[in-house]
């Protein structure tokens, strides 16, 4: 139904509101056909970003373009981009069927092909049969439907998609997400999708932009987001993220990270270290070890269990170390094994799998 997918590029965008810079020097190259995420808190731009895409914010500096061409002099419904608000916005009073042929009615395509246009997108999103009902007469995901076939239906070269998930229960979301996948895939539709849900942006996306304070922090695939974070920012918001405080030690050309109150950590050679770097693992990037085991060749972190979770396949123990609370998951292998809270554990650091990262 779309045409030959075109990509995206953003290229030096700046973009304030008064005083507030929303959108700083932002660049970004997303592949035809691609499934590419905006991921970041809220307030970080990301709507802003999408409504720029869609022609609905102008921007103080920098360009859009779409298959080569530039969007700046065309106003939104000149753009080829077809957007789908967080609310679907649908028309409460039109039904289904009419709610469709709105956005060809408006495009001035001639009656006699918008029947099986509309048709044809509500096959594609899954509602054939349900056209005579009003919105109010549907499910959430069934609304979504409806919004996105209302969007494909006028074949944009770019489909941008704010929160789309955010108003459907969470079974639901699951379900409508890979639903999303397969449309999107099935259409090779280059998509935008704007999250603040690391989860739902890993689970579509083929990549993502994590974004914070109106800039992009790192591109890249949820994989390599989440193996080779740039910075502490992207770890914590990939992922749980265990930062422990310390200093970098300098002893020739060997660096090692000393955490707070005692215990080295040798550093790869080679590796570039600034001044406020802290060190970073993951839950599962750790061994834990009673207190008093041997630790082999590894570096041991003693710290006192504070508490303690069960989550099936693993137990999560908080344990405080030199002042802060690190999560350490231990595989769960059955029966009633676990470390007591209250009591002393030894983390056992392999120097290969934690990470120097700066603010
Ligand atoms: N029309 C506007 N006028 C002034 N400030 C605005 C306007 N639109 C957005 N902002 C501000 O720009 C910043 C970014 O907003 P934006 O909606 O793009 O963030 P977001 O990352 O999409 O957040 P959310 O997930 O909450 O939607 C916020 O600080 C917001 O208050």
């Amino acid at each position: 139904m779309a045409r030959e997918p075109a990509g995206v590029r953003v290229e030096g965008v700046d973009l304030s509101y008064g005083a507030t810079r929303v959108l700083r020097d932002v660049n970004l190259e997303i592949r035809p056909g691609e499934f590419f995420a905006f991921l970041g808190p809220s307030g970080c731009g990301k709507t802003t970003l999408l409504r720029l895409i869609a022609g609905f914010a102008t921007a103080q500096r920098g360009r859009i373009l779409v298959g080569g061409q530039d969007l700046s002099p065309l106003p939104p419904w000149k753009r080829d981009v077809g957007m789908v608000f967080q609310s679907y916005a649908l028309w409460p009073h039109m039904t289904v069927r009419k709610n469709v042929a709105f956005g060809l009615e408006e495009r001035r395509v001639p009656r006699a092909e918008i029947g099986p246009r509309v048709e044809a997108a509500l096959r594609l999103v899954g509602l054939d049969g349900l056209g005579d009902r009003r919105p109010s007469q549907l499910s959430g995901g069934q609304q979504q439907r409806v919004a996105l076939a209302r969007t494909v239906a006028v074949r944009p070269k770019v489909l941008l998609l704010d929160e789309p998930l955010s108003n459907l229960d969470a079974r639901l979301r699951v379900q409508v997400r890979r639903e999303l996948r397969d449309l999107q895939q099935g259409l090779r539709l280059t998509t935008i999708f704007v999250t603040h849900d690391q989860e739902e942006a890993n689970t579509v996306c083929d990549r993502i932009a994590v974004m914070s304070e109106g800039a992009v922090q790192q591109v890249g695939t949820p994989m390599e987001l989440y193996d080779h974070p740039a910075n502490l920012f992207v770890a914590g918001f990939l992922g749980t993220a265990n930062i422990v405080p310390g200093i970098v030690l300098r002893d020739g050309g060997a660096a090692a990270f000393e955490i707070t109150g005692g215990t080295r950590i040798p550093l790869p050679a080679g590796l570039e270290v600034s001044e406020g770097a802290r060190l970073m693992f993951r839950p599962q990037d750790v061994t834990l070890l009673p207190a008093g085991a041997e630790p082999g060749n590894r570096r041991v972190i003693a710290g006192e269990i504070t508490h303690r979770e069960f989550l099936g396949a693993s137990i999560r123990y908080g344990i405080r170390v030199a002042g802060a609370e690190v999560l350490v998951d231990a595989p769960h292998t059955g029966g009633e094994h676990h470390l007591p809270v209250g009591g002393l554990a030894a983390l056992a650091l392999d120097s290969s799998r934690v990470k120097l990262l700066s603010a």
